[in-house]
């Protein structure tokens, strides 16, 4: 099993995805792999998104993980369902002691300094910032990752293709996390394609 850092630098961007559909979920996960963004975050905030995980695992290439995984139930359907790792949006001990007992790749949310102190003590040093730019935006993660030196982030809510440079260029942001790659619903994958490539180029 590839580990979470390894995860992190397969690519600057990892799309978040809402989708409702489970017939758009090989096109779509064909068009970001394509375009260059092979990890691809699919939320657990539709009824089809285990489905749609399963789906999407199946397309050469592409590394699907869950997220808006909440608790330990969440964890377990999501790699039932073939994820490969494993975001929240926070982190909360019951969600870490499950997730690391699992084994599987684990991105926990953090904002503040007592999340990341809290992840700590369960020897994780790999963090999904959100909401990254509510919860204070570049500033405000320069100033968290000061203390924790052994700290790595993928920052995630509110980030768009044109600001994701500035996070990208920090040495301790591997990767970052987005929406805008693909709006729920929509079907041009030729579009996805080249919003990917766009986002791809470091
Ligand atoms: O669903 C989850 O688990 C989340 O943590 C939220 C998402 O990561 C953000 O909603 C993405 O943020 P935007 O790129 O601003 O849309």
């Amino acid at each position: 099993m590839i580990d979470i850092d390894h995860i992190m630098q397969l690519a600057p961007v990892i799309p978040v995805l809402v989708v409702d559909d489970v017939a758009h979920a090989r096109p779509l996960a064909e068009a970001l792999v394509a375009g260059g963004l092979p990890v691809l975050e699919v939320t657990l905030r539709t009824p089809a998104a285990l489905e749609i995980i399963a789906e999407m695992a199946k397309v050469p290439g592409a590394i699907v993980g869950a997220g808006t995984v909440l608790n330990p139930a969440d964890l377990a359907a999501a790699i039932a369902a073939g994820a490969r790792f494993i975001v929240s949006p926070g982190l909360t001990d019951r969600l870490a002691v499950a997730a690391i007992e699992s084994g599987i790749p684990f991105l926990p949310g953090i904002a503040n300094a007592a999340d990341i102190m809290r992840g700590m003590d369960h020897g994780l040093t790999r963090f999904k910032l959100f909401p990254a730019v509510a919860s204070g935006g570049l500033p405000a993660l320069k100033a968290l990752a000061a203390p924790f030196g052994a700290a790595r982030f993928c920052p995630t809510g509110g980030i768009t293709q044109a600001t994701a440079p500035e996070w990208l260029a920090q040495p301790f942001v591997k990767c970052v996390g987005g929406s805008w790659l693909y709006t729920k619903g929509e079907t041009d994958w030729a579009e996805v394609q080249s919003r990917a490539q766009a986002a791809a180029k470091r």
